[in-house]
């Protein structure tokens, strides 16, 4: 489903990505981890066409995505980033209905409004439905943006942090809820900072240094080696229910 063969990315002068490889499936979720400027956001942006690579190739179903036209390509993939500030707040039916706009032509069909309170629902959001965005707390928020990316039922997910500012039994659902989706032929690539949580859910896991692929693989590159390499840190693992629980120690010296 999705290909990065040799990417590569300035801004300016500043090489941020450098000869990344990556492989995604239909059915996989791909967590992307790595410490704060190592090319995350900037490498989703970048899957999403946002921003135009220097060299490499991306490819989302064996097509080059500069041979895709934008509407395609709108509908093919649904980006969620980390934040996103709007001078004229919605409410948060609106919002996540702003979501299918890309199979919109001129207004919401009925079908559309269905979905919309579908995914609503789905969420928990109900109760909060037709309020403000800008009178959200910080992780309904985060939701209502996470179900605008849904709304789209675009095959490629990308989500940048979606797990910020949730309290544990709303990383849970959304991450359970990400996952059904995935298993129901899409596939995600997600941001995550939260190593254990990346084990639990992830198929696949990359992790970023300094603009690099410093290691992909399943969740068995999640080694305190690798862990110490990559962020200074000393960590425990601990093996619970067949993934990994990851317990900071020291900081390198
Ligand atoms: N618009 C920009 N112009 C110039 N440099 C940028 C820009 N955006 C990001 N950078 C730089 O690119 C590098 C990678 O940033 P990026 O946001 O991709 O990192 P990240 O891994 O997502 O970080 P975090 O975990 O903190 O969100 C950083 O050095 C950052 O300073």
């Amino acid at each position: 489903m999705l290909k990065l063969n040799n990417v590569n990315f300035n801004y300016g002068k500043s090489e941020i990505l450098k000869n990344i490889n990556l492989e995604l499936s239909k059915g996989q979720l791909l967590t992307l981890v790595g410490p704060n400027g190592s090319g995350k956001s900037t490498l989703l942006k970048c899957i999403n066409n946002f921003l135009d690579i220097n060299s490499g190739t991306i490819m989302i179903n064996g097509k080059n995505l500069d041979q895709y036209k934008r509407q395609e390509l709108a509908r093919l993939i649904a980006y969620v980033p980390q934040q996103i500030s709007s001078p004229f707040p919605n409410t948060v039916f609106d919002t996540i209905l702003m979501g299918r706009k890309v199979y919109q032509s001129w207004r919401p069909s009925h079908q559309d409004r269905k979905l919309t309170a579908k995914i609503i629902n789905k969420l928990g959001l109900a109760e909060i439905a037709f309020t403000k965005i800008n009178q959200l707390s910080g992780g309904q928020r985060q939701k209502v943006y996470l179900g605008r990316g849904l709304a789209q039922q675009a095959k490629l997910i990308l989500l940048d942090e979606p797990n910020n500012n949730l309290d544990l039994k709303h990383q849970l659902e959304i991450f359970n809820l990400i996952k059904r989706e995935v298993n129901q032929g899409s596939a995600a690539v997600i941001i995550m900072h939260d190593l254990s949580l990346a084990s639990r859910f992830s198929d696949k896991i990359v992790m970023l240094k300094s603009g690099q692929v410093f290691k992909s693989g399943r969740q068995e590159i999640l080694t305190a080696a690798n862990i110490y390499a990559v962020y200074g840190v000393k960590v425990s693992l601990k093996d619970h229910q067949g993934f990994k629980i990851v317990i900071p120690e020291k900081i390198a010296n």
